[in-house]
């Protein structure tokens, strides 16, 4: 049976698939980049479903994903070949720090928009409808209502999960990740701060670098003295200082460490209270905080339920054992499966 046509009965749903795919991929290395904005991918495919370029959202005060991919194609003199779209977020129908991506659309050859996820930000929202309304119309397609297309706008929802959480919720998503020795014991062996895998250390940092924040307890700090840089992986470059916050009621935080991570590029804030660390992040601009903490902080963490998804690495004689919780669509989930060109 021929496989269902979309764009001028030329655009196959796997050329769809495989451009969104693209977008995702490469949106899922700006995680830790964009804060306060989305990640954020775009896929211009031609009249025969070939990918022209992918472009992405860099970072705040940058082109959104739309303008970057559009850019691209007229550098590389394809723009007028462009016909579909593919965006992971609906496009913005606001001027903000760069002009509407619905109107940079409207005056492109592009006839077809695919929308992964609705804007969660009512200020942006809107773009969906004024690409269907405008002069000009172009078809649009939203991935909610395509069925068989429910995994990818599962993962376009994914990508999103930060921005949307600090959005709707006021709070970051949290992810926590926790390692257990073959005993089930997270502290480890005398003179070592870690205890896992090399492969284990690379998802470890993986996690650093697509986070805006670092939450950890005194306990920590006092026992380990942790970096909590990005070593195993590259970081992003020209990083805005990281907020790092450490949970200490009694002020036992020492002076010299906190110096020491501030020349590092860290921001760092002692807090007395867990429980008003996810709106002071979000406040701050944070999407996405991971918690890098010892056993009293976890269980304060899990008591609360503050966490959306739970990263456990089992040490055990042979592979690391990964086990992922996880609340609604992950990013975390999204991360892991999208292990790529960092990891050489
Ligand atoms: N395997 C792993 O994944 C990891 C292991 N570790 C290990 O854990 C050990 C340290 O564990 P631990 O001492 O439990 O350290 P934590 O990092 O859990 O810090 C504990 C401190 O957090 C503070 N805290 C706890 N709950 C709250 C709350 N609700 N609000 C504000 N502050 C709170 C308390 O500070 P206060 O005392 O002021 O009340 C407490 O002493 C080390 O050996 C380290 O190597 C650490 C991180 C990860
Ligand atoms: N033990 C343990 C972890 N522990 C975390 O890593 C911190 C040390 O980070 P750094 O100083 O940057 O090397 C340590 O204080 C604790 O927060 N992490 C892991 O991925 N695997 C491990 O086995």
């Amino acid at each position: 049976m021929a496989e269902q046509t979309i764009f001028s009965d030329t655009v196959s749903l796997t050329a769809i698939r495989d451009g969104f795919r693209s977008a995702i991929a490469q949106a899922v290395e700006t995680f830790g980049a964009t804060a306060p904005n989305p990640s954020v991918g775009c896929t211009l495919l031609d009249a025969d479903g070939r990918i022209l370029t992918v472009g992405v959202h860099p970072r705040v005060g940058q082109p959104h994903a739309e303008a970057m991919a559009l850019a691209q194609a007229r550098a590389a003199g394809v723009l007028d070949q462009a016909r579909v779209a593919l965006v992971t977020l609906e496009p913005c129908n606001h001027t903000g720090r760069t002009p509407p991506c619905s109107e940079a659309l409207r005056n492109s050859p592009i006839r077809e928009v695919w929308i992964g996820a609705a804007d969660p930000n009512p200020q942006a929202a809107g773009g969906a409808s004024r690409l269907r309304e405008m002069p000009g119309a172009k078809r649009v397609v939203m991935l909610a209502d395509r069925p068989e297309m429910a995994d990818l706008a599962r993962d376009c929802r994914a990508l999103l999960a930060p921005f949307a959480s600090r959005v709707v919720r006021h709070r970051p998503w949290i992810s926590v990740k926790q390692a257990l020795d073959e005993h089930g014991s997270m502290v480890p062996p005398p003179g070592q701060k870690t205890f896992t895998s090399p492969d284990s250390l690379v998802l470890a940092h993986r996690l650093r670098r697509a986070t805006d924040a670092i939450i950890t307890g005194v306990g920590t700090v006092l026992t380990d003295r942790p970096r909590f840089t990005v070593r195993h992986v590259p970081d992003h470059e020209d990083r805005k200082p990281r907020l790092l916050v450490v949970c200490d009621r009694h002020g036992r935080l020492p002076a010299d460490w906190i110096a020491e991570m501030t020349e590092a590029g860290f921001d760092v804030i002692s807090s007395p209270d867990l429980l008003s660390v996810p709106a002071m992040l979000a406040e701050r601009g944070v999407n996405w905080a991971m918690v890098e903490a010892g056993p009293a902080l976890l269980a304060s963490v899990s008591e609360a339920e503050l966490w959306d998804d739970w990263l456990t690495i089992h040490k055990t004689a042979d592979a690391d054992r990964i086990d992922l919780k996880s609340r609604d669509e992950s990013p975390l989930r999204l991360l892991r499966e999208n292990a790529c060109s960092l990891e050489s």
